[in-house]
């Protein structure tokens, strides 16, 4: 591939947060030790949204256009020599090209790669990824799903050699949002799914957060254990929250 400036591969990436090490608060490695960088941007307004600043226009002046260069330097500079995984976030980093030549720099240096998208765009750089986490969003975002779009993601990812994890996350809130998830699991059977605990409230932390959060969780444990239809599926917290709340850069 070329590198030359003008290559869509080339060009720096509007970047909000690098952080870590912390660990992935969420879906199939939970747990896992990782550092996080968070792209500006998304093609969603997703109600709920826990990361709204990277769309809403309040942190613009955070935003800093890196390249790849400046991010692994960036990455080793906070992290040092204890981390071997980096978490690519956002906003929506698929709306971003230019994100090949990051991971093929994180690669050469032994580095595992995951990402976070709703499934609502393709880039070719997802096929070189090793864990990817296509997250649709459930009626309570507002946002429909473009279920042809995540059927070809689906499709060019399980085509594509190499080997890579792949789940499927959905937030949960409601009933109707169940319903939504139980489709979503018929119509791709074979790839792990995961229902998450819905946070709803982004804005402000109060006393009793955590306690409603594990409510919600234990609601949701309570239906995922009726259905026939989900038996293989897993309920999760997102335990950084349970953690640290709504903090930033964790
Ligand atoms: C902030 S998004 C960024 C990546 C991508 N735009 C996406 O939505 O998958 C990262 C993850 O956080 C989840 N998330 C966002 N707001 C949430 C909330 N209020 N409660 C629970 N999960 C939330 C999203 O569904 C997604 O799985
Ligand atoms: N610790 C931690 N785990 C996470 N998993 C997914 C996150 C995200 O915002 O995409 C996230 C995050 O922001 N922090
Ligand atoms: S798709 Fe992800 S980043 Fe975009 S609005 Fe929804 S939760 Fe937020
Ligand atoms: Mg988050």
């Amino acid at each position: 591939m070329s590198e030359s400036s003008n290559h869509p591969s080339a060009r720096p990436i509007p970047v909000l947060e690098v952080f870590g090490p912390t660990i992935q608060g969420e879906g199939m490695a939970i747990g896992r030790k990782t550092m996080f960088v968070r792209t500006a941007g998304c093609d969603y307004r997703c109600s709920w949204c826990d990361s709204k600043f990277t769309w809403d226009g309040s942190a613009k002046d955070e935003i800093r256009m890196l390249s790849a260069d400046e991010i692994v330097t960036e990455l080793f500079s906070i992290g040092g020599d204890t981390f071997d995984h980096v978490t690519i976030s956002g906003g929506n980093p698929l709306l971003l090209p230019q994100i090949a030549l990051l991971t093929q720099r994180l690669h050469e240096k032994n580095i595992r790669i995951a990402v976070e998208t709703q499934g609502s765009r393709w880039q070719d750089w997802l096929v070189r990824i090793d864990e990817v986490t296509l997250s649709p969003k459930p009626p309570s975002s507002g946002m429909e799903t473009d279920f042809e779009a995540l059927d070809d993601i689906v499709s060019r990812l399980r085509e594509a050699s190499g080997r890579r994890d792949l789940c499927i996350k959905i937030v949960i809130f409601d009933e109707d949002d169940l319903t939504y998830a139980r489709g979503v699991h018929k119509r791709y059977p074979d790839i792990p799914f995961i229902l998450q605990t819905g946070n709803p409230q982004v804005s402000h932390e109060s006393d009793d957060h955590v306690a409603s959060l594990l409510n919600r969780y234990e609601w949701l444990i309570g239906r995922l254990s009726e259905f026939a239809d989900l038996k293989d599926a897993r309920a999760l917290p997102q335990l950084h929250t349970l953690v640290w709340g709504n903090k930033r850069g964790v």
